[in-house]
């Protein structure tokens, strides 16, 4: 057993979480009138209410002890102050860094990264400007209308999040498009949207060599080049964000083009980078300040906030009570509303790519159950879709429900059905539906019945719900949420003692996808691979 596993308080967690297991939500709401008062926190005016958990004055206590004694202040100094935590990569972790308005010096391997950061965010200031007032032009003297990020995992789901959820936000009429996917689909369906004279490209990779934004890169290049019919096109419609100059160059765009990034900084954290650049080119730069100022109030706090009141290591606590204790395996993102809809897909990456790990820091494997599947998407189209499993189902899925209090739009009705469907089903969630209850129902309605229907419509409840209510989705509400989902994955990777800032489980399928391509360019059968990929390959080669 590892010292994790083997510490008196995972023991007793284990013990306490025997003693609880039949204990019922809907019992302690009823118990405790204050329930709520004493289990929800605020940060701004982002209220965070963990009351519907399945936890009592026992528990969090114990969670609390667990985090202390994983020595997570310590590791939360650490990440701040530039240790070198991603120990497999030998690299500082300091996206923190990037959102610090302040100036003073921090020096990081001889070099005042404060001082790069705040000239980077000057170029963006500058750039962004300069293509929303029209003074960048395309080759042929036109404004640009439309930009087209290109780039993959963080280089795309954070920016693309983010542009999306503050589309309200939007200043002028610049359109963003964001392309990912390698298969042509992608690409070509957005080229077909767009005119070459006014379309900025904006590639944003953290190594320029990534094989997806590489391909996708060359083949809009080429569009644009052939479109235009001047290899000279790409100086005023091709601006590359990377760590990886050399490459940049290579590729062909102009050196005063680069927006550059270090490699402190993870892909799944570099929204906040120069890799955000798509942000302020659609909402403009003081909008993605703004977002920056929110994220950092977020730091600040969880630096400082008592654990016991500090909303990330609550949320992280919580996460780890109900994936090592109760067992889940899954963790549901479910914002409720349209703005925030690739928020989940945002938060797989972060949490899965970060906590995804089965060996811990030292190398050793875990005897313990580290990231959770990660999953979700906006309220209320899952409720006609899988929350069937979630009320019924054999599985616990601990929820997380976001929320803003206020609209921008105006349709009569929308807002309040939205509002009472999170409600009504974290209700639900939580307190859930006895036999008796059913029953009385069905004798109350005159309906005959069995008692096989009554199991049918019994809801177990007892479901762990949290939910963060705030007033707008703005900038800088947005930047503290993203922040501390980002805190929360760090303090579960803290107290699992394992690397949540390398990603060495993406390169095999590279790697071997690298050595297949050849085998693809031509029509002779194969026989050198396992049977299964030869097939595979064979059948492919058949049918194409
Ligand atoms: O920004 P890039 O270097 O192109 O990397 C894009 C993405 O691909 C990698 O495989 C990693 O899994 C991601 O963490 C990263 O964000």
């Amino acid at each position: 057993m590892s010292s994790l596993t083997d510490s008196a308080t995972w023991q007793e967690l284990r013990e306490h979480h025997r003693e609880i297991a039949e204990l019922h939500m809907r019992d302690m709401f009823a118990q405790d009138s204050k329930r709520f008062d004493k289990l929800s926190l605020k940060f701004q005016d982002i209220l965070f209410d963990f009351s519907k958990n399945r936890i009592t004055e026992k528990t969090l206590p114990l969670l609390l002890k667990l985090a202390e004694e994983s020595d997570l202040a310590d590791k939360i100094a650490a990440l701040f102050s530039g240790e070198k935590i991603n120990r497999t990569e030998n690299r500082s972790v300091l996206h923190t860094a990037l959102r610090n308005p302040g100036r003073q010096p921090f020096m990081l391997d001889g070099r005042d990264i404060h001082a790069d950061i705040h000239s980077v965010l000057n170029k963006m200031r500058v750039f962004s400007d300069a293509v929303h007032s029209g003074e960048w032009r395309g080759y042929t003297g036109k404004v640009i209308t439309d930009v087209v990020n290109i780039g993959i995992g963080g280089s795309d789901l954070g920016p693309k999040m983010v542009v999306r959820a503050l589309q309200p936000y939007a200043k002028g009429t610049i359109q963003s498009h964001f392309v990912s996917n390698v298969a042509q689909a992608e690409l070509i369906n957005t080229l077909n949207k767009l005119n070459p004279e006014t379309t900025l490209f904006l590639i944003a990779s953290k190594t320029f060599t990534t094989l997806e934004t590489m391909t996708n890169a060359f083949s809009a290049r080429a569009w644009l080049v052939d479109s235009l019919k001047a290899p000279g096109a790409v100086d005023k419609h091709f601006v590359a964000v990377s760590t990886n100059r050399d490459k940049v160059v290579e590729f062909g765009i102009d050196p005063d083009n680069i927006f550059e990034f270090w490699d402190w900084v993870g892909g799944r954290y570099s929204l906040w980078s120069a890799i955000g650049l798509s942000i302020p080119l659609n909402i403009g730069m003081d909008n993605f300040e703004q977002l920056l100022n929110g994220a950092h109030e977020a730091d600040e706090y969880f630096k400082n906030a008592p654990f016991e009141q500090n909303i990330p290591v609550i949320m992280a606590l919580l996460g780890i009570w109900y994936n090592n204790f109760f067992n889940a395996e899954t963790h549901a993102i479910l914002p409720y509303g349209y703005y925030l809809r690739y928020f989940p897909a945002f938060m797989q990456q972060m949490d899965m790519e970060s906590n995804g790990k089965n060996i811990d820091i030292d190398g050793n494997p875990v005897d313990y159950q580290t990231g959770p599947i990660v999953w979700g998407q906006a309220g209320t189209n899952g409720q006609h879709a899988y929350y069937q499993l979630i009320h019924q189902g054999t599985k616990l899925v601990p929820c997380d429900f976001l929320i803003p209090g206020t609209s921008c739009h105006f349709l009569p009705d929308h807002r309040n059905i939205l509002v009472s469907n999170f409600l009504g089903q974290t209700q639900a969630l939580m307190q859930g539906k006895t036999a008796d209850q059913v029953r009385k129902e069905l004798e109350q309605a005159g309906s005959e019945y069995d008692e096989a229907l009554i199991n049918a419509k019994v809801f177990p409840g007892n479901i762990p719900t949290n939910s963060f209510l705030f007033k707008v989705l703005s900038p800088k509400t947005l930047g503290s949420l993203i922040a501390l989902y980002e805190h929360k994955v760090f303090v579960q990777g803290a107290i699992w003692n394992i690397n949540s800032f390398d990603q060495m489980g993406v390169e095999l399928g590279k790697k071997l996808s690298g050595a297949i391509f050849p085998e693809l360019q031509n029509d002779q059968p194969v026989h050198s691979y396992d049977s299964s990929t030869n097939g595979l390959i064979n059948y492919l080669k058949e049918i194409r």
